[in-house]
């Protein structure tokens, strides 16, 4: 039997917080030198009643835009873009303010409008309208820009897809390519990630799978199975689809210096506070956690409808955690399964 792991009863109490929030299912993948630990909770599918499986592949969210973040500054390393100039002069005339450099779209700090919040201000009935169709960059772009800006260039932090659906176009602009052929050949071959994929405008999550369950806007109204989805809306800042290994390789391998160089992962993990506690950061497509034991853990969460995701490891990359639990719009549960961070990394005991 494995040795007694405190972290992970805590782990599991927080995945069975999610599930009395509302989540049909939730699991979560710690690693540490030598050591796997796994926890899963409730079903990966309501109809079948088949229990969540550690295997199962789900949307990540924005976790992908730390992907995207990576094969932007891979492509910094290599010279091929610089993180101080203007968008503009990669893409000339797509912004209309050229004082907007790459670096704020890797911060959130460019002052273009979220436009997923008037496309989702009404949760299942604007889901419905997009989950079908899809976009070109230029036409997300073009709803953020109907919008009034938030911020004047790099005065303040404000989270915004948009952002990273630029990134996407300065990917595919600078490499000649589709985003899915970066993520393939900078980060997914190299690293052996073999249940990690882009489909974009596919819908379907191939093979076995978490069904997501996206919670109405109405109390008490029926969730909706919200599975199969272009995820258009999302592409770069949203779209990919990974596994909890997957995402502890990923992120392990990240921190651990195997996909920049030393001084791009310095400025990649170089943050501001996104909060007034002081506990949460962001730098470059990356989030930091301040844990209350002290541990800092880097990486990204997600929300696309029907899947909530945690994906973080130490700075080292020695210790990370992929949780996930298959619901959304319904913030308690996206709190309780955040709390596998603290119990995972702290050592914590259940509350
Ligand atoms: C915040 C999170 N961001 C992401 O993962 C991006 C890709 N997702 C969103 O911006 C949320 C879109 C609406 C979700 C929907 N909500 C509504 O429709 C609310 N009316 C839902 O909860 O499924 C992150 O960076 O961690």
């Amino acid at each position: 039997p494995a040795a007694p792991a405190p972290g992970m009863d805590g782990v599991a109490a927080a995945l069975t917080a999610a599930m009395a929030e509302g989540a049909p299912g939730a699991m979560a993948r710690y690693t540490a030198p030598g050591e796997v630990r796994v926890r899963t909770a409730g079903v990966r599918d309501r109809v079948s009643g088949a229990p969540m499986d550690i295997r199962a592949r789900f949307r990540i969210g924005s976790v992908s835009k730390t992907f995207s973040s990576v094969v932007l500054l891979q492509l910094a390393d290599e010279g091929r873009v610089e993180l101080d100039r203007p968008v503009d002069d990669y893409l000339p005339g797509l912004l209309p303010d050229d004082r907007i450099t790459v670096r704020h779209l890797l911060t959130h700090r460019s002052g273009l409008a979220d436009y997923t919040e008037a496309m989702f201000h009404r949760t299942v009935p604007g889901f419905e309208a997009v989950r079908n169709r899809v976009f070109s960059y230029q036409e997300l772009v073009g709803l953020s820009l109907a919008a009034p800006r938030t911020t004047e260039p790099g005065v303040a932090y404000k989270y915004s897809n948009t952002n990273f659906v630029v990134v996407g176009m300065l990917i595919e602009k600078l490499t000649g390519r589709p985003v899915a052929e970066a993520y393939d050949s900078r980060i997914v071959k190299p690293l052996g990630l073999r249940q990690t994929s882009y489909v974009h405008p596919d819908t379907r999550i191939e093979g076995l799978r978490v069904r997501g369950y996206l919670h109405p806007d109405e109390a008490g109204a029926p969730l909706v199975d919200s599975t199969e989805q272009t995820a258009s809306w999302a592409q770069s800042a949203g779209a990919v689809i990974s596994s909890p290994a997957d995402l502890n390789t990923f992120t392990s391998a990240l921190m651990g210096g195997r996909l920049l160089s030393p001084a791009m992962l310095g400025a990649m993990t170089t943050v501001t506070p996104t909060d007034t506690a002081n506990t949460r950061f962001y730098g470059l497509g990356l989030r930091r956690y301040d844990l209350s034991c002290g541990t800092q853990v880097y990486g990204h969460t997600g929300t696309v409808q029907g899947y909530y995701t945690y994906a973080f490891s130490t700075r080292d990359g020695r210790r990370s955690l992929s949780a996930m639990a298959n619901t959304s719009n319904r913030g308690e549960a996206n709190t309780a399964l955040g709390g596998t961070l603290e119990a995972a990394f702290c050592g914590t005991q259940p509350a």
